[in-house]
């Protein structure tokens, strides 16, 4: 109980109350005597660890060496000519890279030389996904390659609460070789042949990352034919928009997906073949659909391909592999052109970037149709990581379709590295705080003090492999506990949130740039760099440039870092948008035999060279007194706030103030609720209480004074959400990027009402 609700109870003249005021002063005391002392040995026993383990670690870590490393200079302006010279590393058919503009002090490339699956990838002349499937299947034969967790059975669930809910009973992964692998996705190509489907004709993968989707993807590109990816979290409009837009004859779905298409293929008269991938379980339903459009199971298609004659068609480095939708976080989803030359380039730069091994095993439970994921992956298949699929259902044990004694998929699979998007990472940071903070106020210390500690001492270049093994080891088996490298991507992650996930799960967390316009390719952090809140130097495949944004108030020149919008130019860079040449012509040029893209992101160059994202131009507002507000900006200081489960900032240009629409977290709610008495009320009844809506208003304007936010920044009124926005409700990307424009829609009533009030 607060000392503030005890001193009200000693007001009231409560005989009974003073006494327990009395008790509870001296219980303080006593615990902060207990407390200190035990703080003051741990102190004592971790202070004298580090001296008996300093020698060891100065033979055998050498953390001067270390640190040096990251604080090394990442990209310096190119008229300094630190090129990577690829021709250096190729056979001798292929040309040396591009000639660059070398004019422009602005223009960022990094120091870095290209490491050796890089290297590898230029001697084996791979230029397309199909070669490195090629290569895959040839170099690690009879190794893991690709993982599904086996569904034994599917089971009734009684919870506390009484209600019923169906729950998973799964068994092990169940593994297909590299040989296997390709071997499948080259008979389910063949078999996309035989049922009257061309090389260089579009082919829609509508369905959730999973092992046949990765199987059907490098089955069309042995055929030469462009995939379009549509995430499996859109809307019916815009699921039929990508299909009708890409005139596609046949999709490529799944048994959950499938009844979506009962109502779709009115929308989408062209298609004429759906192909889907079957359940463990369940017998899929394939009747009520359009007359003369062919319902066919997966595997049957991989069977037909097994005696089929059709050779493969192997593309070319400038063929187009993907037409790939964006999520739509801007407006109606673009489809950008992904040729397997920008992927292959994406790819390159990521394996001299993140520290993968054939010994690591990677979870992928993101969707594959954004761009990131599938580039990640890739990238671990063409250094020989065997992939374990998940879903975001049955990732931990405490997901909600894993029945209860049953263990989630990182238990089972104990991946060593895994991919992942700030909201992700902010609600396992949240997670992790909220345990902590439901302990006494021992432990609460304790454990703030360990972390302060670990904090320092690996700022300083130093692990704490006792305090580990202790404490943060424990929370690390959440995932499994063998994860050592989770990279973040899609959107920005909060300095906070960056360090806490780094600390308590013991592993490095590498924060990289891009865009689908790019192939995922711009910057990623180097794994020794000790700072947070940055994107990373840019990645050797492309370069990076900044140009002034005067409306901004963004340039070049300013001090003491160059600032403006961020360009990207390089190989990874798209041909454009399918179908848009307008917007085409508006986002894209060439320079130099380069191609660019204007990104509408507003980023900083430091002196190291590394990026760091400060804006949006799209995401920026000018308040009626002329204050620019970045939205994006202030939602990422907020959410941070413990109350706060998501925000969508919302400016009226013809306003003094902004004002935010809300989704609270629950149990900070709950709590919320007791402090004002309104303990008993439930969660929708509490999003509506002004006493609730008051207090939370108070607590995110404490929160933004302890952010520095400007007081024009901070919402000066909110709105309760009663529903948790997710990919479905078309409120957020399948990366939970905020739709503004939909949340605007939707929430156009208590807009009108916080700016009337
Ligand atoms: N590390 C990062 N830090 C800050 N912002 C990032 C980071 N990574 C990605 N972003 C943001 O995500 C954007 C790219 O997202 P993506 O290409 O996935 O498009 P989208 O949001 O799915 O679709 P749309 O084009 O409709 O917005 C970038 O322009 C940038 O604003």
């Amino acid at each position: 109980m607060s000392a503030n609700n005890n001193s009200n109870q000693y007001e009231n003249g409560n005989s009974t109350s003073y006494k327990y005021l009395r008790s509870a002063v001296i219980n303080t005391r006593m615990d902060s005597f207990w407390v200190q002392s035990a703080l003051g040995a741990i102190k004592a026993i971790a202070f004298m660890y580090d001296i008996i383990t300093l020698p060891v670690y100065l033979v055998l870590q050498q953390p001067w060496k270390r640190r040096q490393d990251s604080r090394r200079v990442k990209a310096k302006p190119i008229n300094q000519k630190m090129l990577v010279d690829e021709s250096k590393y190729a056979p001798d058919d292929i040309e040396a890279k591009i000639v660059r503009n070398d004019d422009n002090e602005l223009t960022y490339r990094t120091t870095d030389p290209p490491r050796d699956v890089h290297v590898k990838m230029l001697q084996e002349n791979i230029d397309t996904l199909e070669k490195v499937f090629n290569y895959v299947a040839k170099t690690y034969t009879s190794k893991r390659c690709l993982g599904t967790r086996q569904i034994l059975s599917e089971e009734d669930e009684v919870q506390q609460n009484g209600r019923v809910f169906k729950k998973y009973n799964l068994g092990d992964y169940k593994w297909k070789t590299f040989t296997e692998a390709e071997r499948m996705a080259a008979n389910f190509g063949r078999g996309l042949r035989e049922l009257g489907q061309k090389p260089r004709e579009n082919i829609v993968i509508f369905a959730e990352t999973r092992a046949e989707w990765m199987i059907a993807a490098h089955g069309c590109f042995k055929q030469a034919m462009p995939i379009v990816t549509v995430y499996a979290t859109l809307g019916d409009d815009g699921v039929a928009h990508c299909i009708t837009e890409t005139e596609v004859t046949t999709v490529i779905t799944s048994h959950d997906l499938l009844p979506k298409f009962k109502t779709l293929l009115d929308k989408c008269p062209l298609v004429k073949t759906i192909i889907y991938i079957e359940d463990q379980l369940q017998k899929t339903e394939t009747t009520g659909f359009k007359e003369g459009v062919k319902i066919l199971p997966f595997n049957q298609v991989v069977k037909t391909g097994q005696d089929s004659k059709f050779e493969h068609v192997p593309p070319k480095g400038d063929d187009i592999a993907i037409i790939m939708y964006t999520s739509g976080s801007t407006g109606t989803p673009k489809g950008v052109l992904l040729s397997h030359k920008n992927c292959i380039a994406t790819m390159k730069g990521f394996v001299d970037m993140v520290p993968i091994y054939p010994d690591d095993v990677l979870i992928g439970f993101l969707p594959l149709a954004h761009v990131f994921e599938l580039v990640a992956e890739s990238v671990c298949l063409m250094t020989g990581v065997p992939i374990g699929y998940s879903t975001p259902l049955t990732l931990i044990d405490t997901s909600s379709k894993i029945k209860r004694g049953c263990k989630g998929d990182a238990t089972v699979l104990k991946p060593t590295c895994m991919t992942s998007v700030p909201l992700i990472l902010d609600r396992i940071s949240k997670g992790i705080n909220d345990k902590v903070n439901s302990g006494s106020a021992f432990k609460k210390a304790l454990f703030k003090f360990l972390y302060q500690y670990k904090v320092k001492w690996v700022q300083r270049g130093y692990k704490t492999p006792l305090i580990d093994k202790l404490v943060f080891k424990k929370v690390a088996k959440l995932m499994g506990g063998k994860v050592r490298i989770i990279m973040s991507g899609g959107a920005p992650l909060s300095a906070d949130t960056h360090e806490q996930i780094k600390t308590c799960l013991c592993l490095e967390l590498i924060q990289g740039y891009g865009l689908t316009e790019t192939t995922s390719g711009a910057t990623v952090m180097d794994y020794r760099d000790m700072t947070y809140g940055r994107t990373g130097g840019p990645l050797t495949v492309c370069d990076i440039r900044l140009v002034n944004w005067e409306e901004g108030n963004y340039r070049v020149t300013n001090k003491p870092y160059p600032q403006g919008e961020v360009l990207i130019g390089g190989e990874c860079v798209s041909q454009g948008y399918y179908k848009l040449p307008g917007k085409t012509n508006e986002d894209f040029f060439e320079e130099d035999g380069q191609r660019w893209f204007k990104t509408g992101d507003i980023g900083e160059i430091q002196a190291d060279g590394v990026l760091k994202i400060i804006d949006r131009k799209k995401d920026l507002v000018k308040l009626q007194a002329g204050e620019y507000v970045s939205l994006g900006k202030v939602e990422s200081e907020l959410k941070t706030c413990g109350i706060i489960e998501n925000i969508c900032v919302y400016g009226d240009p013809t306003k003094q103030y902004t004002v935010a629409l809300v989704v609270p977290n629950q149990n900070h709610l709950e709590e919320l609720a007791q402090k004002h008495g309104l303990g008993e009320k439930t969660f929708e009844e509490l999003c509506s209480s002004p006493i609730i809506e008051k207090a939370i208003l108070k607590e995110i304007a404490e929160h933004a004074r302890k952010c520095k936010l400007q007081k024009y920044e901070v919402p000066a009124a909110i709105t309760l959400c009663k529903e948790v926005w997710s990919p479905d409700m078309g409120l957020v990307t399948a990366a939970f990027k905020l739709k503004r424009k939909d949340i605007q829609d939707r929430y156009q009533h208590d807009i009108n009402r916080m700016y009337a009030s």
